[in-house]
Parts: structure tokens; C-alpha cells; sequence
């Protein structure tokens, strides 16, 4: 899918009145197929830019455009059809926690199919050996039958994605793939989703906070800092210089595989009369 941005600028409709635009006017072309990573520090607007390009939230000025089409011009049931093609897996993915794996894994179809084919495949999980075969390139087709909230953060995050493979999408954009998984299970779901996306032809996009892993994958990557562009550039020329302009003093990096124990003692509340 060929993606356009024009001056496109987003503000948070929940955004408070002085609050700074999520994304400043930025000028983009991604060709059709091209993958690409999103890095940047933590409020540079890379969630933003993904709700943008997945036509979750529009322009607030200037124009996208996706395969030559403004989608927010198009008729209900013409966007609808467009955002099938579309697969925005968010940094949690939004996972039922009664819900069985396979299933949760079903509904990455759910896009692109009608009400009746949706609930006959929910209900009776049809297709279930398509749905083990994707977990199994993430080493969880041992999970197909489990019910997700009896799967860890890193378990969750692995049938987000496997979700993603199912879908039929022409642009897959993946928030923050990473974060719950440890390096070699991180490493891998990053080489299965390029590597789908290429043999599909989709156009893959995904932000990350690990910037090795960016630079290994994708061969381009755009720096975001306080919603603005700072570079788009083959991962050969960000430097290390580029990279300390675009951090500052937030480190660049994988993000700790877990938070340390919050030691700060308890305030003591004194009751007076
Ligand atoms: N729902 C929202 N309502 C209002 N403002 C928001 C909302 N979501 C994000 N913002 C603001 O938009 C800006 C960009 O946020 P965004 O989540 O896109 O950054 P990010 O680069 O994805 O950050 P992180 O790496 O921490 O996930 C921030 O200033 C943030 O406060």
C-alpha cells in the first residue's frame, strides 16, 4: 500500500487546550511494501503517527492519503473496506482475557470479513490449524487452547502478533512490538513479522523503543522527537551522533524487562485532633 502524508498534523482530541500538537506537519512517502521503523523518545509521537497512518484518528490538518485515497473523504462502507486492509496491532494488544487463544487469534481475520462469516468462525473457531500454524512460528502452538489470561505479558504479546499474521492487511503497523519479550524471543517476532510481510507484499511500519533491533531489521528508519521528523534515513547513517540529538538525555535502548521493586517507604500519615 502506498502511504502519503502531506503537512498531515494530529492533535489529541482529548488533548488539553495548550497542549503542543501529538504530530507537527510532516511530509512522508512509504512506498508500497517498503518496511520501515519508527524510533524515538517516550512522548515523540510515534503511537500517534501509527493511529494516524491506521486511520484511528484523522489529520487534525493536511492530508493523508493511502493508495491514492483520502480516506476520511470516503464513504462509510468505502472506509470500511479500506481499514480492512489495514492491521494496527497496539502496544497491548486488546486481547479478551476470558477468551482462548485460538480464537484471539482468529480475530485477525475479523477485518476483513462479514458479520455472519465473523461470528460462525468465533463461535466454532473455524480454521483453528491456520490459527496454531501462526502461533507456531512464534513457539506457541502449544498455547491454542489456553485461555489468555493464563499467559504471561511476553505470551500475550506473541498472539498479538500472530494475530497480525493473520490478517489479510496490505499495511501492518505494529506500536511497540517488543516490549514485554526478552531478546532472543525479540529478535525472533521481529524476523517473522518482516519476513510475512515481505513474502505478503505488505507494507510494514512498526515503532520501537529497541533501537539495535530497529537498525537490524529495517532498512529505513524515521527519528521522531516532540512530534516533529528528525531524520528518515538507511539504518548505515544513524549514527551515534543522530542518535544522542534525537535521545537526548533519555538513553536509547530496550526498555528493562521488568521494574525493580518500588523500595520508597509507605508515608506515615499522622491523624491530628
Ligand atoms: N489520548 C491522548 N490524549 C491526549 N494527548 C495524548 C494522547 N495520547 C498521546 N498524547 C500526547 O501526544 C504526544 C505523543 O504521544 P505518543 O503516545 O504518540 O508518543 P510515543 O512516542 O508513542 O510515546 P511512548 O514511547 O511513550 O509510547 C505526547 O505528548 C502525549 O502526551
Amino acid at each position: 500500500m502506498l502511504i502519503e502524508l502531506q503537512a498531515a498534523a494530529l492533535r489529541h482530541p482529548a488533548a488539553t487546550a495548550g497542549a503542543a500538537p501529538a504530530l507537527h506537519p510532516l511530509d512522508l512517502r512509504i512506498e508500497p511494501g517498503e518496511q520501515l521503523a519508527v524510533i524515538g523518545p517516550s512522548g515523540a509521537g510515534k503511537t500517534s503517527l501509527m493511529l494516524l497512518l491506521g486511520c484511528a484518528l484523522r489529520p487534525s490538518s493536511g492530508r493523508l492519503s493511502l493508495d491514492g485515497q483520502d480516506p476520511w473523504q470516503l464513504p462509510g462502507t468505502a472506509l470500511r473496506r479500506l481499514r480492512s486492509r489495514l492491521f494496527l496491532a497496539p502496544q497491548v494488544p486488546p486481547l479478551p482475557p476470558r477468551q482462548r487463544v485460538v480464537t484471539a487469534v482468529l480475530a485477525g481475520r475479523l477485518p476483513g470479513m462479514g458479520w455472519g462469516a465473523s461470528l460462525r468462525m468465533l463461535v466454532h473457531a473455524r480454521d483453528a490449524a491456520a490459527a496454531q500454524a501462526a502461533l507456531a512460528r512464534f513457539d506457541l502452538e502449544g498455547k491454542l487452547f489456553d485461555r489468555v489470561d493464563r499467559l504471561s505479558g511476553g505470551e500475550r504479546q506473541r498472539v498479538g502478533l500472530a494475530r497480525a499474521l493473520m490478517a489479510d492487511a496490505r499495511l501492518l503497523l505494529v506500536d511497540e512490538p517488543l516490549s514485554a519479550l526478552d531478546p532472543s524471543r525479540a529478535a525472533q517476532a521481529m524476523q517473522v513479522l518482516v519476513d510475512d510481510a515481505r513474502s505478503r507484499g505488505a507494507t510494514l511500519v512498526a515503532s520501537l523503543h529497541d533501537v539495535p533491533a530497529a537498525l537490524r531489521h529495517f532498512p529505513r528508519i524515521l527519528g521522531l522527537r516532540e512530534g516533529r521528523l528528525q531524520f528518515d534515513l538507511p539504518p548505515q547513517d544513524v549514527t551515534p551522533a543522530r542518535l544522542a540529538a534525537l535521545y537526548g538525555d533519555e538513553p536509547p535502548g530496550p526498555p528493562p524487562a521488568f521494574e525493580l521493586p518500588d523500595t520508597t517507604p509507605a508515608p506515615v500519615v499522622v491523624m491530628c485532633r
